[in-house]
């Protein structure tokens, strides 16, 4: 044999391991169009092209900037790239990005627009545990509450002597006195936006630990939950929500509510909304954003949005039971409007899903009883264990039949449920930038959803808590996934990928879905000749 046959032998096979390698991939850009091949190109030029640029200068305030850096720190940076205005509809079209299904309704409507909701409406009062001082305003929490007429306070204000501890002052009050020392009204809003929201100190600095970032995470909701939870509040919440995805280029939705209280605060001040009114208001509000879209002529730019039903995984089994009859209930009524059930919070820390194994088997069998179909949506292996309870969380969901996974961070250490979720077509939900603000991952080339992709799983890219952690819409969640998936084998057209699977694994089904995608699939095209036309 001759050195040059040895070589063709080597090539060859050289060739055809990379191809069998790659052969799994969701995102073959054999099946991309020479329009869409082009704009890769382009778009992973800037990409690179950027990374010794914008990367590389010195920030002040940011010491060893670096793609896919944490969100928190980089975020500055990353709404002055060329990239971030290709993927935002700066020039339009932007990218479409299919749809939105892991979502906390409670974390979707930005902090200071919730508060201006709010400040709008004079039954909402605010209490603390102790006067608001200079010294405590970094870590005192404020608590809201719509009060009935009667019990509408006169107090001046959370930050004067006469400040009684948890006696409730009227929200306007609260903000107008606020001490000029520690800042006045402004000061006010920056320390109720600030107790909404997860800062870079607290995410790197002073909560830099998983157990420890959800402590502050889980306080964001007990504060925003004291605005949203208000019936005059909750339609003006869903529609700013519905709109704002929309301008970000989310075609669909699916969001998580959290049912765990059973009744919504009423315009009376008292708690008496069920969970069926909040369906109406949220149908009721869906249908006026669907009108408005058809009367500036961009119906092909929302589909719709549905409800996954969740609550709390520190109920008993036993309570789980009601929050199940009452989703099949709603699942009745608003058949159109039920997508699936789920079950939420801190895995690490709370029950995971084998507890309640039982009335999750019972709930299957109900729904057979009462002709309905509820598909589990659960989370699942949100954690960095192998073998814990949260990570066998992942076991239960997949034999518990769940449509897709919530998270799934901890499926690459299983290679027989990556297998089992490739084959029968499981999604997951990933969502970077909660991930690494929750301490999971520190950086995006870390982070394992180009594991996840490269073995053949389904994702839909999801934003999680985009009003807790600032990544409002999904812009900068394909952002950080771009460069996270940045290879050398797959680009922009990864990111095609992501959003027209999120479609397909949507709960959207027959003509609906196929509607979607369709559309979808032409604001792609517009998208790609949008890039080529402005960015050579
Ligand atoms: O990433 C997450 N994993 C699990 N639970 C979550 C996540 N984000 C928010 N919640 C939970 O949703 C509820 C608000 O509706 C909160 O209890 C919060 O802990």
């Amino acid at each position: 044999m001759t050195i040059s046959s040895d070589l063709e032998v080597h090539r060859q096979a050289r060739a055809t391991l990379i191809d069998e390698d790659r052969s799994l991939r969701r995102d073959r850009l054999e099946r991309a169009s020479d329009a869409e091949v082009k704009a890769d190109h382009l778009v992973r030029e800037i990409r690179a092209a950027e990374a010794a640029t914008i990367w590389q200068q010195e920030h002040p305030s940011i010491p060893h900037p670096f793609p896919g850096m944490e969100f928190l720190t980089g975020r500055e940076i990353i709404v002055k790239t060329r990239l971030f205005a290709i993927l935002r509809k700066v020039r339009i079209p932007g990218m479409p990005k299919g749809a939105l299904l892991h979502c906390h309704l409670d974390a979707t409507v930005n902090a200071s627009v919730l508060l201006k909701l709010a400040l709008k409406q004079p039954a909402l009062h605010v209490r603390v545990t102790e006067r608001v001082t200079s010294s405590n305003v970094g870590s005192v929490l404020p608590e809201f509450r719509a009060l009935p007429r009667n019990e509408y306070s006169d107090a001046l204000g959370l930050t004067d002597d006469s400040y009684e501890p948890s006696s409730w002052v009227s929200l306007t009050n609260a903000r107008k006195n606020f001490n000029s020392s520690l800042g006045g009204p402004e000061r006010f809003d920056e320390w109720v936006i600030g107790a909404m929201m997860i800062n870079p100190t607290e995410a790197y600095k002073t909560h830099n630990t998983i157990k420890k970032i959800w402590q502050k995470f889980t306080s964001t909701f007990l504060v925003s939950m004291g605005l949203i939870r208000f019936a005059p509040i909750f339609p003006d919440y869903i529609r700013e929500f519905l709109k704002s995805s929309i301008e970000d280029g989310i075609s669909y939705i699916e969001a998580r509510i959290n049912f765990l209280y059973k009744h919504m605060i009423g315009e009376d001040g008292k708690e008496n909304v069920p969970h069926r009114e909040w369906l109406v208001m949220f149908d009721r509000v869906l249908n006026e954003v669907k009108a408005e879209m058809k009367e500036q002529g961009r119906v092909g730019e929302f589909i719709g949005a549905r409800i996954i039903y969740s609550t709390i995984r520190f109920i008993t089994p036993e309570e789980l039971k009601w929050y199940l009859e009452d989703c099949i209930a709603l699942k009745k009524e608003f058949p159109h409007l039920i997508a699936g059930f789920d079950l939420v919070g801190d895995e690490n820390q709370l029950k995971p899903l084998i507890d309640y194994i039982e009335p999750l088997l019972w709930f299957r069998q109900r729904q057979k009883e009462e002709g309905v179909d509820i598909p589990f949506i659960f989370h699942a292996g949100e954690t960095l264990g192998d073998g814990s309870p949260a990570d066998n969380n992942l076991y239960d969901a997949i034999l518990l039949g769940t449509k897709r996974i919530g998270h799934g961070f901890s499926l690459v250490k299983h290679p027989k449920l990556i297998e089992t979720c490739r084959q029968k077509g499981i999604a997951l939900e990933v969502c970077p930038i909660s991930n690494e603000i929750l301490r999971l991952t520190s950086s995006m080339p870390m982070h394992p959803l180009p594991i996840l992709l490269n073995y053949g799983v389904p994702v839909a890219l999801c934003s999680d808590d985009p009003a807790v952690f600032g990544n409002m819409g999904l812009t900068f969640d394909f952002f950080q996934a771009g460069v996270l998936v940045a290879s050398e084998v797959t680009g922009l057209s990864t990111l095609g990928q992501l959003a027209r699977d999120s479609l397909e694994y949507s709960t959207l089904e027959g003509e609906e879905k196929r509607r979607a995608l369709a559309l979808w699939e032409s604001q792609w095209n517009r998208f790609i000749a949008g890039i080529l036309e402005e960015e050579h």
